[in-house]
């Protein structure tokens, strides 16, 4: 059973706080500190962002980060390096969250190798195209890397059949439309596409993408498995800019303990 799995079967049944960080946001130094204390203060897994410079499919407070990260002078292997800090430290899932090029400029065995050398668990790749996500999965499973898919709103129900067949790890339901960023409310319709999801797979079913406070966790862990919060954690990382990083460190442990208290039992 790989940690993941573990994780979530240690949980039974308590919905998964699962924040996103960029790795090397603002400097790599204070990036693993930030992530240290973050799982101490209750995470249970965390999905490392690795800096890119064209990040698609995220808004501007991570786009940010990806920049502060990058101008500090952080490259993939550096990645690779921190995963391997971390896995020193704690037994928690790490989860290397990349847009797709990134593995196909260093090589998509290589990058696969490399990551579970260092001691990660899992990918998620939101761009990865349809045509290219089996050979990546198959070569992500090889090493031992759960390819921990998303599904979107729009996912009709054979694309999110077909989806859960090729996962692992756990399915990541993208809760609204458009880029990352801090949303007001839960989407409406997001219950649904869970349901939808655990119809075709037993895996566990996480919610990201605007999750914002503690009111939108302990509403999502009504019914999903896992909830993941990047943009607001992200947002309270910038202000290292202007305090001083102890001080930040303390908010964003307070946050998750906040966001943890509200992540209760769905079952
Ligand atoms: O930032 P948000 O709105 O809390 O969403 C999670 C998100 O940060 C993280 O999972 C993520 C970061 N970049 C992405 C791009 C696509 C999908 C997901 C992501």
């Amino acid at each position: 059973m790989g940690r993941i799995e573990q994780a979530f079967a240690a949980l039974s049944g308590k919905t998964a706080l699962i924040p996103f960080v960029v790795a090397g946001d603002p400097t790599y130094d204070e990036s693993l500190k930030l992530v240290d204390a973050i799982l101490d203060a209750g995470a249970d897994m965390i999905e490392l962002g690795f800096p890119y410079s064209d990040p698609l499919a995220d808004g501007p407070v991570i786009q940010a980060a990806a920049l502060r990260s990058l101008q500090s002078g952080f490259q993939l292997p550096h990645s690779f390096r921190m995963i391997e800090q971390l896995r020193s430290r704690t037994q928690k899932p790490i989860i290397a969250f990349t847009y797709v090029n990134p593995i196909l400029q260093f090589g998509i065995e290589a990058f696969f190798d490399q990551l579970a050398r260092a001691g990660g668990d899992g990918v998620i790749i939101p761009d990865v195209p349809l045509e290219e996500a089996p050979d990546i999965a198959q070569v992500a499973r090889h090493c031992d890397i759960s390819f921990i898919p998303l599904v979107a709103p729009t996912s009709g129900a054979a694309r999110i059949q077909a989806i859960c067949e090729a996962a692992s790890g756990f399915v990541y339901c993208v809760s609204s439309l458009g880029v990352t960023g801090e949303r007001s409310a839960v989407a409406a319709n997001v219950q649904h596409l869970v349901e939808t999801v655990k119809q075709y797979t037993d895996l566990p079913a996480c919610v990201g993408f605007g999750v914002s406070q503690p009111a939108h966790a302990k509403e999502i862990s009504d019914y999903a498995d896992g909830v993941i919060v990047g943009s607001a954690y992200v947002r309270r990382i910038a202000k290292v800019a202007e305090q001083n990083v102890d001080s930040v460190i303390d908010q964003v442990c307070n946050f998750t303990k906040e966001l943890k208290a509200a992540c209760k039992s769905f079952i």
